[in-house]
């Protein structure tokens, strides 16, 4: 193209659909914004998002749209509700995922490319490991409290979506995506689940009490991870307890606040993908299998109570 032809062709502005609207969705919708046309997929009435990055609260500039109707093909969908509700997502897909379309899935866990099969090949799709602490703190509002990175697998549709996150947060390409998904999920295999069981923050990796179960956890996780081609390093189970420790204290994770919010748990996709790993590789992880089955019936429990909190309110309207 000439430079004649390069500065009056009209520029096309990359088009994102982000689908889960929640803290980390909100947080990833904010950062594209400056660069690309972003349009908020949401269940419920279409508000704005606002969000409150470090004390900068703002709007979040972009369209909502609060059913896929009318939508079509868009170049990038960013996947961001948690890993059991990917499958509710179908219709939403179903309109947004073109010959064309990069589908971005940010989730904690393994099997990003699986979860979507349905719907995209894998080759279009780009797994990311988050690292954000961030929660939606109201229906239409997330605190970000650490705007930290994300990590996704390189290739070219890595560099070409790390071009449209604002530099603020960092987008780290890595060659290794199995080491760092099976890094990641061996330390919410442990973290998120005690602290949704014990319902306390991450000040309890410090508890004495508790840390044991921590280094039970995170051996047998290793253990699983390595059978897995996760190449992790000597002592690795040290080396997350020592990470975890650095941690804010009083911050909680996402499964605790799905816990406090009666919301369902994912631990299927955590210390559940452990398991079936384990059970394919024939590595023993009794420990991970105990604390998978008190989390599960924790979810149970949490489940119930939210249909019988929706039962009193219908009988009560
Ligand atoms: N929060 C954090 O700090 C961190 C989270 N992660 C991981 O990031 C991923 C996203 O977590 P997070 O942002 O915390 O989760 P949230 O629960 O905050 O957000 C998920 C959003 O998905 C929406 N959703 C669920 N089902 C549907 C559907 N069928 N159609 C449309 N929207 C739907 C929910 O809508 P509604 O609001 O209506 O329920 C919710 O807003 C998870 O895998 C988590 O483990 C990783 C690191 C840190
Ligand atoms: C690492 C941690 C605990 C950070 O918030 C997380 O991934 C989560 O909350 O799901």
């Amino acid at each position: 193209m000439t430079e004649y032809l390069r500065r009056v062709a009209p520029r096309h502005r990359p088009t994102v659909a982000v689908v889960g609207v929640g803290a980390i969705g909100t947080v990833v919708a904010d950062a594209l914004s400056a660069r690309a046309d972003v349009t908020l997929c949401r269940r419920g009435p279409s508000a704005p998002m606002a969000i409150d990055v470090s004390g900068d609260l703002h709007r979040v500039d972009a369209a909502v749209a609060a059913t896929p109707d009318g939508l079509g093909p868009v170049d990038w969908v960013v996947v961001t509700v948690k890993a059991q509700d990917t499958r509710d997502i179908g219709p939403w897909l179903d309109a947004l995922v073109g010959p064309a379309t990069t589908v971005v899935m940010l989730q904690n866990g393994i099997g990003h490319a699986e979860r979507v099969s349905e719907w995209v090949p894998a080759e279009r799709v780009l797994p990311g490991i988050v690292y954000i602490a961030a929660e939606k703190i109201e229906r239409d509002l997330v605190v970000c409290r650490d705007l930290g990175a994300l990590a996704v697998a390189t290739g070219p549709a890595a560099s070409s979506f790390a071009a449209l996150v604002d530099p603020r947060l960092s987008v780290r390409l890595v060659d290794d995506f199995v080491t760092e998904s099976w890094t990641k999920l061996v330390m919410n295999s442990a973290l998120n689940t005690l602290t949704a069981l014990t319902d306390r923050t991450m000040e309890v990796t410090a508890d004495p009490a508790v840390r044991p179960l921590f280094r039970a956890l995170l051996a047998e996780g290793v253990a699983v991870a390595t059978a897995e081609g996760a190449r992790l390093p000597e002592g690795a189970a040290e080396l997350f307890l020592a990470r975890m420790d650095g941690l804010p204290r009083n911050s909680a994770t996402s499964m605790l606040l799905d816990r406090r919010a009666g919301r369902p748990l994912e631990h299927n996709y955590l210390t559940g993908a452990v398991l079936a790993a384990a059970a394919l590789s024939g590595v023993a992880a009794p420990t991970v299998a105990l604390v998978h089955g008190l989390v599960d019936a924790l979810d149970n429990r949490e489940l119930r109570l939210a249909l019988a909190r929706e039962l009193e309110e219908l009988v009560a309207a």
